[in-house]
């Protein structure tokens, strides 16, 4: 045997690799689409259940409670580094259905017909409607299982793709992601007058995450393959021992702390925003339902094209510290326009799509230079700690700003307090951007350098 053959894996073909990327990229796009699609239904939901602006915040921001308070995207961070792709994404893939199922129950006429749980979630918090109390340990569920297995995502494209088109990766990756989330704008108006009643919307969604665990079923056993061609010691394959230094060393790395600190302020100016975005232009530019789903979703089928742009050209030119800084400048003023203008929603919202690729696509393969490879899942799951903390409290601060600058019942809502809180959210980011572009001069990991030169 020629001993200086270099052995080929499957992650050696690009055809492979990229199939991958569309498995997992289903996986995701399912995820984006049921975090999204309930947004276009606020208007329904108030009429059906009553939700105030407050309740409706609520639901969002469920979400994020089991990772900002439980700390699930840390532990489930470290649990992927100690367990392996297979086992952590396979567990909360399931996690995410189940959640996603749970809510369209929760909403679902089978429920409101006295079925398995009315009765207790009528007798605790009398204040909320049983259905809303459903709902939100549907979401609650949803969101523990969601934002882990985009950690496991994020960490399997790590795998197939560092040292080759890491950045274009994690660009097309999160086109994938957009298109889900671009669907759920599109599909909720339509869903909702279906024959089979408004809760299809909400059905249709939850099948859609169910299929994605099948889809991750597939990947799982290309995952095993390369394991075994990578390391022919499968048994010892990616277990590694979790270190409360692991964390430690994060939190003195001054490069990772102003990443996490643009990735809370910049996501929690956008993902809040997007939420409320439908029934924003509805109200602000009198349209119907429909009419404005079909603006939000310009922003992410914007972020569809820009975003594997973005990343193309981070990895062949760098720069990714620089486009931060555009990135998180341009947010801000999309938002003081929202807040102040009448500009075209159409116009802002491409705009903002422009931001809201610049950033991710500089920011995720950036946290790869910073990181050990085998850290990786604890630093997403620390960052995405943290994000939750602003995707917990800024849609309930919306609720509660609406609720609180507009008297109940009259319209259209004025949203110019909630926009001025996004803009602020923006300058932070910018703010941080900027520590973080002046920090790498001294950290040298070269973040504004292209991706195959580190
Ligand atoms: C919401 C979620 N925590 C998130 O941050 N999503 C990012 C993608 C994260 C990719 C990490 N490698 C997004 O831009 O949607």
């Amino acid at each position: 045997m020629n001993t200086n053959t270099v052995k080929k894996s499957l992650k050696d073909s690009v055809i492979t690799r990229w199939a991958m990327l569309l498995l997992v990229g289903f996986v995701l796009a399912a995820n984006y689409y049921f975090y999204d699609a309930l947004s276009p239904l606020k208007s329904t939901l108030t009429k059906e259940f009553g939700f105030s602006n407050t309740d409706f915040g609520l639901f969002l921001s469920v979400y994020s409670i089991p990772n900002v308070f439980l700390l699930m995207a840390v532990f489930g961070g470290i649990i992927l580094d100690k367990l392996g792709i297979r086992r952590t994404g396979f567990m909360f893939v399931a996690f995410m259905a189940f959640g996603a199922l749970v809510t369209a129950y929760g909403a679902s006429d089978m429920y409101s017909n006295n079925g398995v749980g009315y009765a207790f979630m009528s007798s605790i918090f009398p204040g909320y409607s049983p259905e809303l109390k459903m709902m939100l340990l549907g979401r609650f569920l949803f969101g523990l299982g969601a934002e882990t297995s985009i950690v496991v995502i994020s960490k399997i494209i790590v795998k197939w793709f560092k040292g080759k088109e890491l950045a274009l990766a994690f660009g097309v990756k999160l086109g994938l992601a957009r298109i889900g989330s671009a669907l759920a704008f599109y599909l909720s108006p339509i869903l909702i007058k279906s024959e089979t009643g408004w809760t299809t919307a909400i059905w249709f969604a939850a099948f859609f995450v169910t299929s994605s665990l099948l889809v991750f079923i597939i990947y799982m056993m290309f995952d095993l393959k390369l394991d075994k061609q990578v390391k022919p010691d499968n048994s010892v394959s990616e277990s590694n021992e979790f270190h409360i230094s692991d964390i430690t060393d994060l939190l003195k790395n001054r490069s990772f702390i102003y990443v996490t600190l643009l990735c809370l302020t910049f996501y929690s100016a956008v993902f809040p925003f997007f939420s409320f975005s439908a029934d924003f232009f509805l109200n602000k530019f009198n349209l119907t339902l429909e009419q404005s789903g079909k603006i939000s979703l310009l922003m992410p089928l914007g972020t569809v094209i820009f975003t594997p742009l973005f990343g193309f050209l981070v990895d062949k030119y760098g720069k990714a510290a620089t486009l931060m800084i555009y990135g998180s400048l341009i947010l801000t003023m999309v938002h003081l326009a929202f807040a102040f203008t009448t500009l075209s929603p159409y116009v802002l919202m491409v705009v903002l799509g422009i931001a809201f690729s610049l950033v991710p696509a500089s920011m995720w393969p950036s946290v790869a230079k910073m990181v050990d490879e085998k850290r990786i899942g604890t630093a997403y799951g620390f960052m995405f700690s943290v994000q939750n903390l602003g995707l917990w409290a800024f849609p309930l601060l919306t609720g509660v700003i609406l609720d609180y600058t507009n008297v109940e019942g009259v319209k259209p809502i004025d949203y110019t307090y909630s926009m001025v809180m996004f803009a602020s959210l923006g300058i932070l980011g910018f703010i941080f951007a900027l520590l973080l572009k002046r920090e790498d001069k001294l950290s040298g990991y070269g973040l504004n350098l292209p991706s195959n030169s580190k």
